[in-house]
């Protein structure tokens, strides 16, 4: 599935019109899909409409129809000149004898479900003065908002914040980038013909469908040599190993993600954990030898970070290179000895290695991934909400992981993952996409239970279920209608 632009949208929904396909079904479609998804969330509660001038206003007026067929109380605001489809999607509302008063008079009640109709991928630049008041009225309102294609105003601010987003025909960009805006996400098939949805040069985003067939299967006949061994480098011991944890985490998230053996090479006195792992305890960072097939490096390597890649670096091996390993020099020595590496840095550490601020490199993640990945001839793992993975021109961006995995380690569990996919035999790219997916599938179920408290070793601890979700496709990140 690809991310677009609302550009790219355009372009699609043209080449539509031009196949032959009328855009006026499109629109009939769209509007008669969010009215089931209104139905399905609010059942016959009243619904007051806002719609715009343009498309996303027809789109609104549509829905209005629908609901007014299906007996659900339906007042209407809509803004004057309409011209095309949404013109027609005006006239078949008042043929039905509904009211439609102007939007300048919208005003709700407590019992009402505010359907945002207002603007959509047209919108150019912020909302002012009057729209700008409207939506924030309608945030202060307290009532639900069903935002039909986008919450209306993004990418800007103010915008409405929804309670539910019902996109039409693909995500596009905003959805992904300010996902706390669109509350939950329904993506509507509004019958636009599906070779327009398939575009390789977009942003793909990660699906249950296209990760699964990346599962690395366990034969009959598997033991703990064949299923992947993980070697994971980390700690230091200048601070009275202070960050003693981090190479723990690592080996836990390798061992939940199906590692068959875990090498845990860490600095003498380390604590010995988990109990499952194989230690090699060292004065200074070494690389011991050790049979296995993939590396972790870094977690909680202080200022031992840069030697515990460089170390690292002599086993030639697909290595996962985190937090105190990330450095230019040493990206560059990875690069130019081949070695297939996935870099995890945060906003933060992205930041300094591309000489941009954190808030530079979190307001547009796609891009900052794609130059660091560009720069360092490496596959970068971007973190946060959303992460983004990407190797050359390929961008993959992950719609699992909540707030709740702000917690100090989870970062450390998931380059264990990383690595443990890797052992297994996966490239650099899926290793990184498919164990980003599943350790923010593990944070989603343990949300379902406890939105905040978590404990980076319990994100660990529910990967396998997340690992049986995926495979079961049980908990999909949005709802398609
Ligand atoms: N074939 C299609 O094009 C389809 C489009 N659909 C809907 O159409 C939407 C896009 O429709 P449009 O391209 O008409 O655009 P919108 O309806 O999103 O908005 C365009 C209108 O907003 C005004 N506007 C733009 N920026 C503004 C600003 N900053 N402040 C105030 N007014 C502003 C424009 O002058 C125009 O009147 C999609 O989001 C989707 O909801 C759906 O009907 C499905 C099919
Ligand atoms: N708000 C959020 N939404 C989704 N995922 C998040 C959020 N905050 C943190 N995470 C995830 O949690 C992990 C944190 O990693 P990191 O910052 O390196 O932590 P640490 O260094 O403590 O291990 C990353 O995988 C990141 O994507
Ligand atoms: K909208």
């Amino acid at each position: 599935m690809r991310l677009f632009t609302p550009e790219a949208m355009r372009e699609a929904d043209q080449k539509a019109v031009e196949m032959g396909y009328p855009s006026l079904l499109l629109m009939e479609w769209a509007g008669m899909k969010a009215a089931r998804v209104y139905q399905e969330l609010f059942g016959h509660r009243p619904a007051v409409v806002l719609a715009g001038k343009g498309n996303n206003g027809g789109d609104g007026l549509v829905l209005a129809r629908h609901l007014h067929l299906a007996g659900v109380p339906v007042r209407v605001f809509a803004a004057e000149g309409q011209g095309g489809d949404a013109l027609l999607a005006r006239r078949a509302l008042e043929a039905h004898g509904l009211e439609i008063r102007p939007l300048e008079e919208a005003i709700w009640n407590r019992e009402e479900v505010l359907v945002d109709a207002l603007f959509g991928t047209g919108l150019k630049g912020p909302l002012e003065s009057f729209h700008a008041g409207l939506v924030e009225r309608m945030n202060a309102s307290g009532l639900p908002i069903l935002a039909l294609d986008l919450p209306s105003g993004l990418p800007f601010t103010p915008h409405a914040q929804a309670t539910a987003t019902v996109a039409f025909a693909a995500f596009k960009t905003p959805h992904l980038l300010h996902r706390e805006a669109c509350g939950r996400l329904f993506l509507a098939d509004i019958g636009l013909p599906k070779v327009l949805l398939e575009r390789e040069d977009l942003p793909e985003i990660a699906t249950p469908e296209g990760l699964l067939p990346l599962l690395p299967k366990r034969p009959l006949t598997a033991h703990k040599g064949s299923v992947g061994r993980v070697g994971v480098l980390g700690g230091y011991r200048g601070e009275g190993l202070r960050y003693a944890g981090a190479p723990v985490l690592s080996a836990l998230g390798a061992y939940r993600m199906g590692a068959g053996l875990v090498h845990l090479v860490a600095p003498e006195g380390s604590p010995l954990e988990p109990l499952e792992a194989v230690f090699h305890p060292v004065q200074v960072p070494a690389l011991p030898s050790m049979r296995v097939e993939a590396l972790a490096v870094g977690m909680g390597g202080g200022p031992w970070g840069r030697e515990w890649a460089l170390k690292a670096l002599e086993a030639r091996l697909p290595t996962v290179l985190d937090a105190d390993a990330l450095h230019l020099e040493v990206l560059e020595a990875y690069r130019k000895a081949g070695v297939p590496t996935v870099l995890t840095p945060h906003a933060g550490e992205a930041g300094r290695l591309l000489g941009m601020s954190p808030e530079e490199v979190a307001k547009d993640p796609l891009r900052a991934a794609q130059t660091l990945a560009e720069r360092t001839g490496l596959t970068v793992v971007l973190k946060g909400n959303p992460t983004v993975v990407a190797q050359g021109s390929r961008l993959s961006v992950n719609p699992t992981g909540n707030p709740a995995l702000a917690t100090g380690g989870t970062g450390d569990v998931l380059s264990g993952v990383i690595a443990a996919l890797l052992a297994a035999g996966l490239s650099p790219f899926d290793a990184a996409r498919l164990g980003v997916y599943l350790h923010g599938l593990a944070g989603d179920l343990l949300a379902q239970e406890r939105d905040v408290g978590l404990l980076a070793r319990e994100v660990a601890e529910a990967l396998p279920k997340a690992r049986r979700a995926l495979s079961e496709s049980s908990i999909p990140p949005w709802r398609t209608v």
